[in-house]
């Protein structure tokens, strides 16, 4: 039999040198001869352990969520609280994607009229996870429990589903971004196809059904030339992936409609930017760059023209996804069968003032009083479009939907919050 030493003496001899082996283990054995000596220093091990992991859940716990099993009675109750209405006529809500930029603010809105909300969020780190560790503890704070979870999983939305009777989803989880599709193809069919696919499966299946509001994008439009992009117009000529998928998704959407009786709400977001926003669109890389003196690359289109975008400012488009809830009226299957038509729809919301990503630069350089470092490229061949604008009559007449914040005031607002959140001093930089 070999012995404990002969144990540590290492496969390939000649890699470490015998003296520093042998001294080592001299130490070793001088340390740890007994068997009681072993076992404090075990229990000590233990227990210092233990106390770093209950420090560590208790930080994580954000604020008054503290950390409980999924599927867990703790974690059921929490979801359950979270989706308690509280008005009358009130809703409850599954809000997926509800750590992200759009879905936050859409369920602090409706928390705050008194509606249930129930978030989901993979938090994966397509960007930043941190910005969305702090969205949802800002929303733990209002009282709204967000699952971590997949909307590929299908157990758990089945899960989800057996606990809360929702009456409405409000479907935003997906995987964003024109230009990131040219990396990662996949990521986009996961979330924006495979996910929809499981998220409606789970819809038709659960009883009573919800109506589903989900959120389309304006780059299905792609390569179309008539302006301003109406609902009508035509689609069928994406200019990347992601466009594709969310095309694709709203003929997927159509299918569940038309077959099982799914009230279905399509909304083609313009460029929506604010506080709390995404760090992978221009307006809030630019931002970062800037107050960093590093340089921004600013695309050009055909013939040196400008790229314009509808950009339509957070607070618009909650109320359009609010409005589209509260209009959604009901899913008519059950059972998985459809029992009558349900409404199927699709809203344009922007802003109907597209402005050039230049003049764009230009607004934040004076809010954040100081000049970019701007390096002008031709539009690479990567899935862009040369401009956005939206037709927004039809979500007018419908929703009642009025966006109010031009692209001056909107970045105003987004430099300040983006100053304060990474601690910025306020008076030095904006007026
Ligand atoms: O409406 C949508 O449905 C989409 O809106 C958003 O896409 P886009 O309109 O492309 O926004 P964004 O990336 O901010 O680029 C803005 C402008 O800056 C230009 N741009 C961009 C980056 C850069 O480094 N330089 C540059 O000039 C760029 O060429 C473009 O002209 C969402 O990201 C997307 O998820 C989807 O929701």
């Amino acid at each position: 039999m070999r012995g404990l030493e002969e144990e540590f003496i290492p496969s390939t001899p000649g890699k470490f040198k015998d003296k520093t082996y042998y001294s080592v283990n001299r130490q070793f054995h001088r340390c740890f001869t007994s068997t009681s000596t072993m076992f404090l220093w075990a229990l000590f091990l233990i227990a210092l352990t233990a106390s770093y992991l209950s420090f560590q859940s208790f930080m994580d716990s954000g604020t008054r969520y503290l950390s409980s099993t999924r599927g867990s009675l703790q974690w059921e109750k929490q979801v359950r609280d979270s989706a308690q209405i509280h008005r009358v006529n009130g809703m409850s809500v599954l809000v997926t994607g509800a750590a992200g930029f759009v879905g936050s603010h859409v369920s602090i809105a409706l928390k705050k009229r008194g509606d249930g909300v129930v978030g989901l969020d993979n938090f994966n780190n397509y960007y930043d996870p941190s910005l969305k560790k702090a969205r949802k503890n800002l929303l733990n704070s209002r009282n709204i429990f967000i699952v971590e979870g997949d909307i590929n999983d299908m157990r758990m939305l089945a899960k989800l589903f057996d606990i809360v009777a929702f009456t409405h989803v409000m479907h935003l989880a997906a995987q964003a971004g024109v230009r990131y599709a040219m990396e990662n193809p996949q990521s986009y069919v996961h979330s924006n196809i495979a996910g929809l696919v499981t998220l409606l499966e789970a819809c038709k299946n659960a009883n009573p059904q919800p109506a589903i509001v989900w959120a389309s994008s304006s780059s299905v439009y792609g390569l179309n030339e008539k302006v301003p992009f109406s609902e009508s117009d035509r689609t069928d000529q994406p200019a990347s992936l992601y466009a594709a998928t969310k095309k694709a998704g709203e003929e997927i959407t159509h299918t569940y409609n038309h077959i099982y009786g799914l009230s279905i709400t399509g909304l083609r977001f313009f460029t929506v930017y604010g506080p709390w926003g995404r760090p992978d669109m221009a307006y809030f890389s630019f931002t970062r760059n800037i107050l960093q003196g590093k340089p921004i690359t600013v695309y050009r289109g055909k013939n040196r023209v400008d790229l314009a975008r509808d950009f339509t400012y957070i607070d618009d488009v909650v109320k359009g996804c609010v409005g589209s809830l509260d209009t959604a009226g009901k899913s008519t299957g059950s059972g998985g069968k459809k029992r009558g038509p349900a409404l199927y729809r699709i809203f344009n919301l922007g802003n109907t003032s597209p402005v050039t990503v230049p003049m764009m630069v230009g607004m934040l350089e004076k809010h954040l009083k100081v000049k970019a470092k701007k390096h002008v490229l031709d539009m690479p061949g990567n899935g862009d479009v040369p401009f956005t604008h939206a037709n927004i009559s039809f979500a007018r007449k419908e929703l009642g939907y009025k966006p109010t914040t031009d692209l001056q005031t909107g970045l105003r607002k987004f430099v300040r919050w983006y100053l304060s959140y990474y601690g910025y001093s306020q008076e030095k930089s904006v007026k």
